[in-house]
């Protein structure tokens, strides 16, 4: 009897009159057509879970460029929210210490070369050399340092008994990978970069000396193996044989070093060295991966490294790096929430290994962009912030509005000019970055948070009588100290938010730090999470 009440079943209900083989077959293909069902099924409930993991997933991308200080933000997140990995990872730390100590030392040697040989002071290097000011006190640069000839023979005897460092550093250069190489001049790279692998290949070919593109890439994904060697005594692609080279490096760097201590620590201290080092403007305490007044622990064959110590290191990114982190929620109630982290080398040979990588890999719905604008080195930054917006309005017009967007900018740089263009002030670049983004109208909905980083590098070039006004004439007679700097500052960010943002309901959220002081940054931080959970809310609607 056909069933009036279900028009369906008539098409489900087996055939009258069935065969026994017919039947039997019928069993088969609906087995099999449940089977393909619950795959699919399975399919779709897996993709879903997915889904709402990369829903639930906030990327931060930390940018800006060299020596900007991405990475130490980096670090402070991981110290913050993913201690294990951290401690894990603290002793393979090690040599890139090691080796910052050695350039430091190196570097001090150089520069007492240059004196006695009497060369003519460098261009000021940026890297180096802040404004130090020249005040009544200060040496004139064109007279040679006069030593006695005890002094000098005592420099001379102390190069010569630290001459075993210099092999010391090309093992662990070649240990460490390209991340060790700095870029140093903008002239090296070309003013238009565009990511055609094509061309990037014969650039690289045709600059067999510099630091390049692939290579970078490969040492830095080398790098993070080496990293993980903290934690797992093997990994991917090292052999047993490397292992012992990679170990009897460590050893034989612990024991030269430990050998040298007391003459690194008597070259450091030497007045004549301090008076030569001051009067070529170099200010060691403000360089990357400054150690010099911790060669006791350093330079000892037992050498932990310490988490400031960690944190105070130097060691350039290398193409794009991915790091998880689990951030506990505002209220107990809900969930640990999982951010992914991306640091990206800021130099521009880096910029065409993160670019088709974000371009690619990354679906940007929920992402927090970290800007660090760097106090050193600004110039890089402009074109490291538009190619970046380049991708962000792509993936924007792709269906993702209204990602969190922060900015971290830094201020010490001041008084220093863009390296590629003299005329060019780096905070004033720098400003000029932050406008672009705040007005930018893909970019409206994004919550906006700015970190003004190396703040206490400011605060020692103001202490030392470096006039804000004389680089910021709009400055004007304000007391040249850090809580008026910084107050300028922020004032000035802030204008430019309300004179330049597309929607004035957006939330911005300026931060002052110093990514150095890891108590400090802690305490930051946590209201940075505070904030993009906020932001991630209102993106979802969740709150208004
Ligand atoms: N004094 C001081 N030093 C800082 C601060 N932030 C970073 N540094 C130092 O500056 C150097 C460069 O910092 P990184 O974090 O490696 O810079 P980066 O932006 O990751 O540079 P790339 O990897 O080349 O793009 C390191 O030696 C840091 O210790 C800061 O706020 N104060
Ligand atoms: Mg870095």
């Amino acid at each position: 009897m056909p069933n009036d009440s279900d028009p369906f079943a008539e098409f489900v209900r087996p055939p009258l009159n069935e065969t026994s083989s017919e039947r039997a077959a019928r069993k088969i293909r609906e087995s099999e057509e449940r089977r393909v069902s619950d795959a699919i099924d399975e399919q779709i409930r897996q993709e879903r879970q997915l889904l709402q993991k990369q829903k639930d997933l906030t990327k931060i991308l930390l940018l800006g460029q060299s020596e900007s200080g991405k990475s130490t933000t980096l670090k402070n997140f991981r110290l913050a929210y993913a201690r294990e990995e951290w401690e894990a990872e603290k002793v393979s730390w090690r040599a890139v210490i090691q080796l910052n100590l050695i350039r430091s030392i190196l570097s001090i040697l150089e520069t007492v070369r240059a004196e006695i040989d009497g060369e003519p002071l460098l261009e000021l290097d940026d890297t180096k050399s802040a404004d130090i000011p020249l005040d009544g006190n200060d040496l004139d640069p064109s007279i040679q340092t006069q030593l006695s000839s005890d002094e000098l023979q005592r420099l001379q005897t102390l190069r010569l008994r630290l001459s075993p460092l210099r092999r010391v550093e090309i093992d662990l250069k070649l240990k460490l990978g390209a991340g060790t190489e700095e870029v140093t001049s903008m002239d090296q790279f070309p003013d238009s970069w565009q990511p055609d692998p094509e061309r990037v290949q014969i650039t690289q070919k045709s600059r067999p000396k510099r630091i390049q593109g692939d290579e970078m890439v490969v040492r830095g994904l080398r790098w993070r193996e080496f990293l993980s060697h903290g934690r797992t005594t093997s990994f991917i692609g090292r052999t047993r044989a490397s292992i012992d080279v990679q170990d009897s490096v460590d050893r034989t760097a612990a024991e030269i070093l430990a050998g040298c201590r007391d003459d690194m620590k008597m070259l450091w201290m030497n007045p004549a060295v301090q008076t030569i080092l001051r009067k070529r403007r170099i200010e060691m305490e403000n360089s990357a991966g400054f150690f010099l007044n911790d060669i006791d622990r350093i330079a000892s064959i037992s050498y932990l490294p310490s988490d400031d110590d960690v944190v105070r290191s130097r060691l350039r990114t290398v193409g794009v790096q991915e790091y998880h982190i689990f951030v506990p929620p505002e209220n107990s109630r809900t969930s640990l929430k999982e951010w992914a982290l991306y640091d990206v080398g800021g130099s521009r040979t880096m910029r065409r290994a993160w670019i088709p990588f974000f371009e690619g890999k990354l679906p940007l719905q929920r992402l927090t962009f970290g800007l660090i604008l760097a106090c050193l080195q600004i110039s890089l930054l402009s074109y490291f912030v538009s190619n970046i917006a380049i991708v962000i309005e792509r993936r924007l017009l792709n269906g993702f509005p209204g990602s969190p967007f922060a900015i971290v900018a830094p201020v010490s740089c001041f008084d220093e000019a863009l390296l590629e263009d003299s005329s060019v002030n780096r905070l004033s670049d720098s400003i000029g970055l932050w406008k672009a983004i705040v007005s930018s109208k893909l970019l409206q909905n994004t919550t906006l948070i700015c970190f003004l980083n190396k703040c206490d590098i400011l605060k020692r070039k103001l202490k030392n009588g470096v006039q804000f006004h004389h680089s910021v004439r709009e400055y004007g007679s304000k007391p040249n100290d850090l809580t008026s700097v910084i107050k300028f500052l922020k004032e000035s960010m802030k204008n430019i938010v309300h004179k330049y943002t597309v929607n004035q309901k957006r939330m911005t959220y300026i931060y002052t730090t110093s990514v150095t002081d890891t108590k400090a940054t802690a305490t930051t931080l946590g209201s940075v999470r505070d904030s993009i959970i906020r932001a991630n809310l209102a993106s979802a609607h969740l709150v208004v």
